[in-house]
């Protein structure tokens, strides 16, 4: 009689509540891992901010990662979705970026992470839909801070970026606030590797209508509009600035990612091809191009001019599609 007196009760009136992501950090505290109760998982490393895994629910990465990157802090991550902040490759007559590394310190500076939101209740309604948003920052004066930053970039900063998994998509968002008392100058760009089967199947809509650099045949800086879909029979390294805000990647007759920009006016479409590729050290399998496509939402054509006190903003979601 008396356990039965102590058994707690249920109180049928209480909806239960859907189980919650995890979060957790790696053992050696260099990235943090994020699962939803539905099995789909993103990993991110500290150094860069770097996204280096996003799986689905039955384990299929998404992304490419170079089998030789550098995941120590020695160098900008080979694959995943590097951060590029303050300038896209290097510009070397821009007199405030000129010494910085190659696609600026972002992704060669360790963030810190600053907590996790998750979606699974919201004041007291539950959703079958989880989510859950990791926030990471970087600022002036953070230990983190590449010494080339602190050395060359003179400016009062702070970047945040969130990493937001959903059961079909990914979100990765970046604002960068200008907390000195002057303007700065600046490219931001996610140069996300999506992964593919085989690049000899793979298409490209949604650069339709846009003319584009090509940073391979300056002989084609500014063409005509593109015709078409995009399929990759060489290096290709582009710079488009797309009408639409969507580009699709398709394989064969089905479509694979749709990467959606915000805020964002050019795509980069980035494959090293076969020579290319043999000249990165950190870039392995040397065939590993054909699994790789790099589709990179970001302003690079131009400089964006951050007031002092002014913040940018711009984001990516990537959805699955096939
Ligand atoms: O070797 P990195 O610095 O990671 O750059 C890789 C590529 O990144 C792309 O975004 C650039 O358009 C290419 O020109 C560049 O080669």
């Amino acid at each position: 009689m008396v356990e039965r007196a102590n058994k707690p009760k249920t109180l049928s009136s209480t909806p239960a509540l859907p189980p919650q992501a995890t979060v957790t950090f790696s053992d050696d505290n260099s990235r943090v891992i994020a699962e939803l109760p539905t099995g789909e998982r993103v990993e991110v490393l500290l150094y860069g901010a770097t996204v280096i895994s996003w799986k689905d629910a039955s384990g299929d990465e998404k992304l490419w990662l170079s089998e030789a990157a550098k995941l120590d802090g020695s160098k900008a991550v080979r694959g995943g979705i590097p951060l590029v902040f303050p300038v896209f490759g290097s510009v070397p007559d821009h007199l405030k970026t000129k010494d910085l590394p190659q696609h600026g310190f972002a992704r060669t500076s360790r963030w810190e992470f600053l907590g996790k939101s998750t979606s699974e209740s919201l004041e007291g309604e539950t959703t079958n839909d989880p989510s859950v948003k990791l926030d990471f920052g970087l600022s002036s004066g953070a230990p983190g801070l590449d010494p080339k930053a602190a050395a060359h970039w003179p400016y009062k900063f702070n970047l945040i970026y969130s990493v937001t998994l959903n059961r079909e998509s990914l979100t990765t968002n970046i604002l960068a606030t200008n907390d000195d008392s002057q303007s700065f100058e600046c490219h931001v760009l996610l140069h996300t590797y999506l992964r593919v089967n085989d690049i000899t199947a793979v298409s490209v809509t949604g650069l339709g209508g846009a003319q584009y650099v090509d940073k391979v045949d300056s002989a084609k800086t500014k063409t005509q509009p593109t015709e078409g879909p995009l399929t990759i029979t060489g290096e290709t390294d582009r710079v488009y600035t797309p009408a639409e805000n969507t580009v699709t990647v398709s394989e064969g007759s089905t479509e694979k990612y749709r990467v959606t920009r915000d805020k964002f006016s050019n795509v980069v479409v980035w494959n090293p091809w076969i020579d290319k590729a043999e000249g990165l050290a950190d870039f392995a399998p040397k065939d590993g191009y054909r699994q790789m496509l790099c589709i990179e939402p970001g302003t690079v054509d131009s400089w964006q001019t951050v007031e002092a006190g002014d913040a940018l903003a711009g984001a990516q979601t990537i959805s699955l599609v096939g």
